[in-house]
């Protein structure tokens, strides 16, 4: 499959700015291995955190984003960048829970609403290498009310051995969280770091 073509481009609204996105179709489809029914999205500044956003690009190495509507399962390829090294040429625990809590929530927010995790349950099962392509992939268990459990793996590309697998629960929130929570911090008498 050639790589060249351009992008199909699709408006969409961004669920957390607002701001229009672009859905992106075709170009690295075959680094992540899916077939043409899935729908692939570049990471290119849409639901990005907010450290992330002018970089453009997931500091946890979760790159392409593909989907399987059908059966509300995502794929992503993955990269552990070699800032998140434990072990010799492996990566952090650290680093294992964040890419996972990313892949599930990524998918948690595609298919329903703005969350943020409340719950995250990780099974080491072989170590990560860094700087190996992983693919990762998560799919919705069951939406409760305001409660969303989501299941997913970090998987070696190669092989598809599953590394790592988790279990989450996210919770939809409302557009005032984050100010509910600075209102919250105001009262703490925090000191912005210093000791
Ligand atoms: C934008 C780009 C994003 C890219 C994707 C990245 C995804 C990554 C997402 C994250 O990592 S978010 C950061 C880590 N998470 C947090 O900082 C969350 C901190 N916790 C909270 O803010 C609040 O505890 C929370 C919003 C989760 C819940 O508080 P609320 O006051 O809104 O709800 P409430 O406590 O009433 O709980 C709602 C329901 O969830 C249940 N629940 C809440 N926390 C639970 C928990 N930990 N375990 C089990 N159940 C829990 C709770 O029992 C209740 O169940 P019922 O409706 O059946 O009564």
């Amino acid at each position: 499959m050639t790589l060249a073509s351009p992008r199909t481009k699709n408006n969409h609204n961004c669920l957390f700015t607002e701001r229009r996105i672009l859905l992106c179709c075709a170009p690295y489809k075959e680094s992540i291995g899916v077939e043409a029914a899935w729908r692939t999205r570049i990471r290119d500044g849409d639901r990005l955190c907010t450290e992330c956003v002018p970089r453009g690009a997931c500091k946890f190495g979760v790159s392409v984003l593909a989907f399987d509507d059908a059966a509300q399962h995502m794929r992503s390829t993955i990269l552990c960048p070699a800032a998140y090294e434990g072990g010799p040429g492996v990566a952090h625990g650290g680093w294992v829970c964040a890419a996972l809590d990313e892949v599930l929530g990524q998918t948690v927010m595609e298919y329903h609403a703005r969350v943020v995790t409340a719950n995250l349950s990780v099974d080491f099962r072989l170590p990560v290498p860094v700087g190996e392509a992983l693919t990762g992939h998560a799919w919705i268990d069951a939406l409760d009310g305001r409660k969303v459990r989501a299941t997913g793996e970090l998987r070696l590309a190669a092989s598809d051995a599953v590394l790592a697998r988790a279990t989450g629960l996210f919770i939809i929130i409302d557009p005032a969280h984050y100010v509910r929570h600075a209102d919250w911090l105001a009262q703490q008498k925090v000191t912005g770091g210093t000791a």
